[in-house]
C-alpha cells in the first residue's frame, strides 16, 4: 500500500476547540485533505462580514475586482485589516483551525455572487515560479450566507459538491510532494441560481506573508 503523504490538518475526532469556538468536523476526504467543517462563524458575524465589505466596497472601489477574463465573474475584495476587530477575531480563530499562524493568510477576503454569476473550476496555488519562494500551501472558504439555489463549490475531480450554509466551511490543502494530489483540489463556484452567495476566502502562504 502507497504511503499517505502528510497533512497539516492534524485534527482527530469530531470537532476542533479553538480558543473561542468548537468548530464541528462534519466530513472529511484523506488525501487530498478536504474538510468540511460546521459552526466556523456565528450568524452575527457572518452578517458583520458582509456588511463591513459592502461598506468597504460603497467606500471606494480600490481593492475591488472584477476579473475580466470571465473565470470569476463575481465581485471581490479583501477587507481592511484592523486591530481588534471581527476580522482579527476570526483569523486568530482560522488559524487554529488551518493549523498555520494567522501572518501566512492573505486576509479576508470577501465574495459576492449574482445570479449567474460563478468562479469557474481553478486551481488555488500558482502554478508559475513567481510565488515558489513562498507559495500557497491551503484555503479555507466560509460561507456568510445561505443560498437559495445553485453556488456550490465543486471539486470536478472528485466529483464532490458542497451546498453552502451560512457559518459553515470547507477546507482544502495543496502542498503534496505527489503534483498528481494538488491538482485534484481543483475547484469552482457554481453559478447562483436564485438569491445571493456571499462567502469569505482565507489563501494561506508557506512562510509569513503579512
Ligand atoms: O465561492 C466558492 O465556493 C469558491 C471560492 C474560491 O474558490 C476561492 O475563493 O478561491
Ligand atoms: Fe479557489
Amino acid at each position: 500500500m502507497q504511503l499517505k503523504e502528510q497533512s497539516i490538518f492534524n485534527h482527530s475526532g469530531n470537532k476542533i476547540v479553538t480558543e473561542d469556538r468548537d468548530i464541528s468536523i462534519i466530513a472529511k476526504f484523506e488525501e487530498p485533505m478536504i474538510a468540511i467543517l460546521g459552526n466556523v462563524l456565528s450568524h452575527e458575524e457572518c452578517d458583520e462580514l458582509i456588511q463591513l465589505s459592502k461598506e468597504h466596497m460603497n467606500r471606494s472601489k480600490i481593492g475591488t475586482e472584477r476579473e475580466v477574463s470571465g473565470i470569476r465573474t463575481s465581485s471581490g475584495a479583501f477587507l481592511p485589516e484592523t486591530e481588534n476587530g471581527v476580522d482579527a477575531r476570526i483569523e486568530k480563530r482560522v488559524a487554529q483551525i488551518m493549523n498555520v499562524p494567522a501572518n501566512h493568510g492573505e486576509g479576508l477576503h470577501i465574495l459576492n455572487y449574482k445570479p449567474g454569476e460563478e468562479y469557474k473550476a481553478h486551481l488555488d496555488y500558482f502554478k508559475s515560479s513567481k510565488a515558489n519562494h513562498n507559495p500557497r500551501i491551503s484555503t479555507l472558504v466560509m460561507y456568510l450566507n445561505d443560498v437559495e439555489e445553485g453556488g456550490e463549490t465543486y471539486f470536478p475531480h472528485l466529483k464532490l459538491s458542497i451546498t453552502p450554509q451560512k457559518g459553515m466551511a470547507v477546507y482544502f490543502e495543496y502542498f503534496y510532494q505527489d503534483p498528481a494530489i494538488n491538482e485534484l483540489t481543483l475547484h469552482g463556484g457554481a453559478p447562483v441560481i436564485t438569491g445571493d452567495k456571499w462567502a469569505a476566502t482565507i489563501w494561506v502562504r508557506r512562510k509569513q506573508y503579512r
